[in-house]
C-alpha cells in the first residue's frame, strides 16, 4: 500500500511504502543478535562496529540485545563507530561530506571478530570503505557484516552475513530507514520511496 507524501528538502510527491515497522525492526534486531552469538559460538572477542550515521544505534541496540541474551557482557565495551568517510571511492564526486569520530572499543580490534553493521547494503561502497578503515587500525581475526536490510544492486564482490531483511528494490527507489536516535522520538521505520 503507497501513500503520496511530500519528503522534506524535496518538493516532488513520493510514493512512500513503509516495508519494517519499530517493531519489526525490533524483531529483526532480536533474531540478528542470536545469529552473531551462534555464529560466534558465545561472545569471546566479540566487537560491533557500527559504521555512521545509523549503523552505529543499530550496532548500540545489537550489543544491548547480545549483553541480555548473555549475561555478564558490558555492551558499551563491545561496541565502537567506524567513520568510513576519507575511505570512500566516491569522494571527488559526491556532496561534501563531514567525518565524524571514529570510536574503538576499549580492548581494540586487533585478534577480535569484528562485525561491521550497517543499515542499509546496496553498492557495497560503503562497506568496501569500511574494510579499508579497520586495515588501518588494526588486524581483526575475522570480519563479518550485518545490514538491517539488504536492497541488492551490489557493484562489488560484498554479501552480508546477517541480513535484517533482503529487499528487491528498482535502483530508481530509496530505502530510508528512520531511527529514533539519528531521526527523533518514535521514528522508528523502513520504508521504500520511489516517483510517484
Ligand atoms: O552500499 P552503498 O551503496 O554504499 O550504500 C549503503 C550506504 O548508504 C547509506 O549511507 P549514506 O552514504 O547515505 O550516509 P548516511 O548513513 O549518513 O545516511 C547507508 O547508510 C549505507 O551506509
Ligand atoms: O536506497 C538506499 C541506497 C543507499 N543507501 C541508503 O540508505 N538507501
Amino acid at each position: 500500500m503507497g501513500i503520496e507524501a511530500t519528503v522534506a528538502g524535496d518538493s516532488a510527491p513520493k510514493d512512500v511504502r513503509t516495508v519494517l515497522s519499530g517493531a519489526d525492526i525490533d524483531r529483526v534486531l532480536t533474531r540478528i543478535a542470536h545469529e552473531i552469538i551462534e555464529a560466534n559460538k558465545g561472545t569471546t572477542d566479540l566487537v560491533l562496529m557500527g559504521i555512521p550515521s545509523r549503523g552505529f544505534p543499530l550496532a548500540q541496540r545489537l550489543a544491548e540485545r547480545i549483553a541480555a541474551a548473555e549475561p555478564g557482557i558490558d555492551p558499551v565495551a563491545m561496541t565502537g563507530q567506524l567513520d568510513v568517510t576519507m575511505y570512500r571511492d566516491d569522494l571527488r564526486h559526491s556532496t561534501t561530506r563531514t567525518p565524524v569520530p571514529t570510536r574503538l572499543p576499549e580492548g581494540g580490534i586487533d585478534g577480535k571478530v569484528v562485525v561491521l553493521v550497517d543499515d542499509v547494503l546496496y553498492s557495497g561502497r560503503t562497506i568496501r570503505a569500511a574494510l579499508d578503515a579497520l586495515a588501518d587500525l588494526g588486524r581483526p581475526r575475522i570480519v563479518r557484516l550485518a545490514v538491517l536490510v539488504d536492497r541488492g544492486h551490489r557493484e562489488l564482490p560484498i554479501r552480508a552475513d546477517h541480513v535484517g531483511k533482503n529487499l528487491p528494490t528498482a535502483t530508481s527507489e530509496k530505502v530510508r530507514v528512520h531511527l529514533s536516535e539519528t531521526d527523533g522520538a518514535g521514528n522508528n521505520e523502513v520504508v521504500i520511496e520511489a516517483r510517484a
